[in-house]
């Protein structure tokens, strides 16, 4: 399968870099990219072609990934539109609706139809992400087996039932490391506060949340049940458990979760206006 990637940052580094660790030929993955030192730093790291604007090899492909912000994408479509002849759209804008990016990509009144509206995370780049994908109806099955088989390469994959789906994906796993990452900074912070030199405290830290994700991810239990496990009654857990009760942390994170699925929703809103 050809890939050309439109946009060449964080997100598509993760989805090449993973792509290519899972054997996806770097010769067949190009990027199209404003920026020279994003382009240098692609070709020298993976082996694509990079390109400054879509060319004809560039748009030679059966797959396009939309990865530039959403705040950008409008304007780097404006290349693209009239110009596609039926490769497979696959936008991982965070809020960016298929409507609104059909009719960017559009000819003459008609929008462009093969979009699939995806949205995958970093741990991507060890081939450890997630993506949930909705497909427009007019994605075909042999489209939709192609979306799920470039996001597979990188991770797991969930269909949602509608398009409104991936902005709750976005909220809980495409946004979801940050919120990860935070959580073993605060660790980390409470770890140096006992005195651990910094590489120490990351260490207790990490391989803390790594081992309770693999521990989680290999039960038959349900996270509450390997809580309980460890919450001694008396003990140390509960009366760290109830301080994070009394801050409100579950729900605050929850709140969290729902403010960035708002966000989505009104990206999609206020870019889709245009
Ligand atoms: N960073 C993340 O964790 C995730 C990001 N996303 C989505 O991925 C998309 C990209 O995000 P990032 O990679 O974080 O952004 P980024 O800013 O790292 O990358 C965007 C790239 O697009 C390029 N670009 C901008 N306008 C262009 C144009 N007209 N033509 C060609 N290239 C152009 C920029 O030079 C930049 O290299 C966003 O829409 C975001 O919602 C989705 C899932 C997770
Ligand atoms: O923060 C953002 O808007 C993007 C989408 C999901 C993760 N990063």
């Amino acid at each position: 399968m050809k890939i050309t990637f439109l946009g060449g940052g964080n997100m598509a580094a993760a989805l090449i870099g993973g792509m290519v660790e899972r054997g996806f030929a770097a010769a067949g993955l190009q990027v199209v990219d404003l920026g020279a030192e994003t382009r240098q730093r692609l070709a020298a790291r993976f082996g694509v072609r990079t390109v400054e604007s879509f060319d004809d090899a560039a748009l030679a492909c059966d797959a396009i990934v939309l990865a530039v912000k959403p705040q950008q994408m409008r304007a780097a479509l404006a290349q693209l539109a009239g110009r596609l002849s039926g490769q497979l759209v696959i936008s991982i804008a965070a809020g960016l609706r298929i409507a609104d990016i059909a009719r960017w990509l559009g000819a003459g009144g008609a929008p462009y139809a093969r979009i699939v509206r995806c949205m995958p995370n970093t741990p991507a780049l060890i081939g450890a992400g997630v993506t949930g994908l909705y497909a427009d109806p007019s994605v075909d099955a042999a489209g939709r087996e192609a979306a799920a088989r470039i996001l597979s390469a990188v991770g797991s994959v969930v269909w949602g039932a509608d398009e409104a789906a991936i902005d709750g994906v976005t909220a809980v796993s495409g946004s979801g490391p940050a919120y990860v990452f935070h959580f073993i900074e605060a660790l980390e912070a409470a770890g140096r506060s006992f005195g651990f030199d910094e590489q120490t405290a990351r260490r207790l830290a990490l391989d803390t949340v790594t081992g309770a994700a693999r521990l989680a991810a290999a039960s038959d239990e349900p996270p509450g049940v390997l809580r309980e496990r460890v919450t001694s009654k008396g003990g140390t857990t509960e009366a760290a458990l109830a301080s994070l009760a009394a801050a409100g942390w579950h729900d605050a994170l929850v709140a969290a979760v729902q403010a960035a699925a708002a966000r989505g929703r009104e990206l999609g809103e206020q870019l889709g206006k245009d």
